[in-house]
């Protein structure tokens, strides 16, 4: 199974291991992607991934941090003529990820998240949905979802035959199949191969993109605002597909820190920079409709990888560029 297909059905545990385990580039030691390679201004592919083992090969450099917060390693090759090179955030392999073993718990595979070659062209349904997946399973879950939901307006005690409500069972099917659309997308699609060669060395912030999930609990919605920074390490992704990133894992059921993470380790692997912040304001209907019903509460949640984790400068820059108006 593909990383990205992993990623996308990784559990909140799964993604704590993948993060827990990563070998960030602390401040003082400098990690190397699996070919020994440093992030330099050469554009080296030399990156693992949690699908392949990654060689934690921690270089002793002494590691002085940039103004920016960019964390600068001279190591003895490079004393001659230190080049502004940056530790490439590595995500340490895991075989508890990589192959699952029956240890880990991992995201049960539902009909949508199975791999069953579809039959794509024949798949009329999503097309009026403008639902970019691939295999017909979604043709397949509908007529099961409306059933239910009529079973539901019975249970409500309403006449699912009255004339308001005899085609809800098939809408709310539909948009419930909208709302979780991000089960049906992977990394690879949604990148596009948007991924270009940039010697860039400064943060890349994309703020406030507007974020619909559902609550995992609750199945209601709860919708707020992302913000995305990255320090690139030679490759930039396309600005767009940070957004697209946001939408894979937020039409799903979730809780609102695992989406903060899930975001974060796919931007982590789509261009392996030296780190990612994420940052989730999220307001939560049933916090609000229901339950404790505080209208005014937020939620915010973040998640800080590599240099993000390790060098306060680079934390509070992007901070405060989140915060800016
Ligand atoms: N990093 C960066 N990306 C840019 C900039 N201007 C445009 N882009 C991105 O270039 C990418 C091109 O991606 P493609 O998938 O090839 O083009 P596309 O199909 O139009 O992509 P979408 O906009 O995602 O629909 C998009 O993600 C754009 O957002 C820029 O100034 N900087
Ligand atoms: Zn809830």
């Amino acid at each position: 199974m593909s990383f990205t297909r992993q990623l996308s059905e990784m559990s909140a545990s799964e993604l704590n291991d993948a993060i827990d385990d990563t070998n960030f580039p602390q401040a003082h030691i400098l990690s190397r992607g699996r070919n020994n390679s440093v992030c330099s201004t050469s554009s080296t592919s030399g990156t693992s991934s949690l699908a392949a083992p990654a060689e934690d090969v921690l270089a002793t450099s002494t590691a002085t941090p940039t103004p920016t917060g960019a964390v600068q390693a001279t190591t003895a090759a490079d004393e001659v003529a230190p080049s502004p090179v940056r530790p490439r955030l590595v995500l340490k392999s895991s075989s508890s990820i990589a192959e699952n073993d029956g240890t880990q718990p991992i995201t049960p595979m539902t009909p949508r998240t199975s791999t069953t070659p579809g039959r794509h062209e024949n798949c009329t349904f999503h097309h009026d949905l403008e639902l970019d997946h691939k295999p017909p399973t979604r043709e397949a879950l509908l007529p099961d979802m409306a059933r239910s939901y009529r079973l539901l307006l019975g249970g409500l005690g309403e006449n699912p035959d009255r004339q308001g409500l005899i085609k809800t069972p098939e809408r709310a099917a539909k948009a419930m199949l909208y709302f979780t659309k991000g089960y049906d997308q992977n990394l690879e699609d949604v990148l596009n191969g948007a991924v270009f060669d940039e010697d860039h060395d400064e943060m890349v912030v994309v703020k406030d993109i507007e974020m619909f999930s559902m609550c995992e609990h609750h199945l209601v919605p709860f919708y707020g605002k992302v913000s995305i920074g990255y320090l690139p390490c030679n490759k930039i992704l396309g600005l767009s597909k940070l957004a697209r990133i946001v939408e894979i894992f937020s039409r799903r059921l979730q809780v609102q820190e695992r989406l903060t993470k899930q975001i974060a380790v796919a931007v982590t692997q789509a261009v392996q920079p030296a780190g990612v912040a994420v940052v989730v304001e999220g307001v939560h209907m049933c916090m609000v409709m229901r339950g404790v019903q505080k209208i005014n509460s937020k939620t915010v949640t973040s998640t800080m990888l590599g240099v993000f984790r390790d060098d306060p400068k680079t934390r509070e820059e992007f901070l405060n560029l989140v915060n800016s108006k």
